[in-house]
């Protein structure tokens, strides 16, 4: 069988979309999606994502990390699928679409940059030395002191792999702050168990951790991630933060076919 797919980056966080307003895709293979998703064996990317049709809004995200297994929210991949959304004339510059954390709104710019209105927090783990949170995928927050070379794969998976998080685990962000308002991200995700150059779900949880733990007081916060700069805003009223935005780039990269 033949399947037509579109390949997608946002900030160097890389995705394989496809087209399931069909139901054409065999969703239970996590096989096959591990194989789409190999570097070197298939189309490579961090993660795959459907496009299906949904009864009340534009459409519905569907999710699996690079494993092969449907996990929970993913930013990037929401911005980039957004953009894929308007490429395949289902949207224009403004939608509302369902993921598996509830409804996400979002805007396309003229200069293409995304903007995608993400799950509100209400909750915010604050312990000595890290934070957790959950903005659509579980994330561990922790500031190091030298963030370029720090090795992020072992120390990342030691934190996603102990007891705190037990089988789920979560993704982990090591932080080091550039300015006022400015942050410098290095991720370890979990489904992918590496490091990948951006997690929209894990700058928008180190903007919030960062705010709540008075590390700065704005409410627009730039991100430097390693494959470039995110930028996520929120208002903040009585210790809930809502319209959360993640704002940045979502790039088409590549299309192609696979026959499988
Ligand atoms: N890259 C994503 C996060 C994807 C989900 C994550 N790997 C998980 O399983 O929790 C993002 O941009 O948010």
């Amino acid at each position: 069988m033949k399947i037509k797919f579109y390949k997608y980056q946002g900030t160097g966080n890389d995705f394989v979309m496809i087209d399931n307003r069909q139901n054409i895709f065999p969703k239970n293979n996590t096989k096959l999606i591990e194989e789409l998703c190999d570097r070197r064996f298939g189309i490579g990317a961090d993660g795959l994502i459907l496009l299906e049709n949904d009864n009340s809004t534009d459409f519905k995200m569907v999710y699996y990390n690079s494993d092969g297994n449907e996990s929970s929210m993913c930013g990037n991949g929401g911005r980039c699928l957004v953009a894929f959304a308007k490429k395949m004339n289902v949207i224009n510059n403004e939608t509302t679409f369902i993921a598996t954390d509830g409804l996400h709104h979002a805007t396309i710019f003229e200069n293409g940059i995304v903007s995608l209105q993400m799950k509100d927090v209400d909750q915010v783990n604050i312990q000595s030395d890290y934070v957790f949170l959950n903005t659509g995928s579980p994330h561990h927050v922790t500031l190091v002191n030298d963030l370029e070379h720090f090795d992020v794969a072992t120390n990342g998976a030691k934190i996603r792999y102990s007891d705190l998080y037990g089988k789920a685990g979560s993704n982990v962000n090591f932080v080091k702050q550039v300015y006022e308002n400015h942050f410098a991200v290095r991720t370890y995700e979990r489904g992918v168990e590496d490091e990948t150059l951006s997690c929209g779900t894990g700058v928008t949880a180190v903007a919030i951790a960062m705010n709540a733990i008075g590390k700065t007081t704005a409410n627009t916060i730039e991100l430097d991630v390693q494959g470039g700069k995110l930028e996520v805003s929120f208002e903040k009223n009585n210790g809930i933060y809502s319209n959360v935005h993640l704002i940045g780039p979502a790039t088409f990269v590549f299309e192609g076919e696979v026959d499988f």
